[in-house]
């Protein structure tokens, strides 16, 4: 087992040159729930996009599971790819059951068939939706339909699930609903996750580390209760209080 799950070394990513995430050392240990703070802009969907490896820096190194990225084929870079998962704020649903939308990813891993059904019922009953299994999933609530996403998600098995902004516009029972779900995801499946969210106190309730992103940069990195009761920052300490101004 690799001491760490990612490492991040002199990382710049530029969008028509102009740079948006310069992170010169990040280290993320397997079998934790780290959250992303920041600013808007401030580079927390780059990042995460960057972890996913679907996009490359400019230059520096992303190493993953001891494997620099950078320097693997396409068919190497697929096999790590698999092993993580994103769900966006907005899911894609296939204009189709929600089973089928659960099995796809399976399906493209090219399981077989029993074991695919196996996985699929076993991760909808974990979100709890085995009973809209029919259902389509095109015209389910906002909350319905992120925890179908993360069903998809989990039946992959993935060892990161990678969120950006999975409860914004949700009410507050779903919140709840789908925050439970994150820590029973890493509990008993043992699955590192990396939150993105805009809500100090979902990254306080869900969270063990927190990353703090401000323009680009990582501001600090911390235990959750250290960024909320005594950041080393005076930006971390402006952010968590509301006092900055962006
Ligand atoms: N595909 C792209 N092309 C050009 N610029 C981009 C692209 N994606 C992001 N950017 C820019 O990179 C910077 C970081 O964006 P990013 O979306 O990572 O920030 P964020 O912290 O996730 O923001 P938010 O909280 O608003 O979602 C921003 O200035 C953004 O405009």
């Amino acid at each position: 087992m690799p001491e760490f799950l990612y490492e991040i070394e002199d990382l710049v990513k530029k969008y028509d040159g102009r740079t948006v995430l310069e992170i010169d050392d990040l280290k993320l240990e397997g079998n934790k729930i780290y959250a992303i703070l920041g600013p808007n802009g401030s580079g927390k969907s780059t990042l995460l996009r960057i972890l996913n490896l679907l996009e490359e820096p400019a230059s520096g190194r992303v190493i993953f599971r001891n494997i620099d990225t950078g320097r693997v084929g396409e068919g190497v870079r697929l096999k790590l790819r698999r092993q993580m998962c994103m769900v966006f704020q907005h899911p894609y649903m296939f204009n189709t059951s929600v089973y089928n939308n659960v099995v796809y990813g399976l399906k493209l891993r090219g399981l077989p068939a029993a074991e695919i059904r196996e996985r699929a019922e076993e991760a909808l009953s974990f979100v709890g939706l085995k009973e809209l299994s029919r259902r389509s999933a095109v015209r389910l609530s906002g909350g319905e339909t992120q925890r179908v996403a993360l069903a998809r998600a989990i039946a992959i098995r993935p060892r990161v699930l990678l969120l950006d902004e999975p409860t914004a516009n949700l009410d507050p029972d779903s919140v709840a609903l789908i925050e439970e779900l994150i820590r029973k995801v890493h509990d008993e499946l043992q699955t590192t996750v990396l939150l993105v969210t805009h809500n100090l106190f979902q990254a306080r309730r869900v969270a063990e580390e927190v990353l703090l992103l401000y323009q680009g940069r990582l501001v600090e990195k911390a235990p959750v209760e250290e960024i909320f009761n005594c950041p080393r920052s005076e930006l971390t300490k402006q952010f968590v209080t509301g006092k900055m101004i962006y």
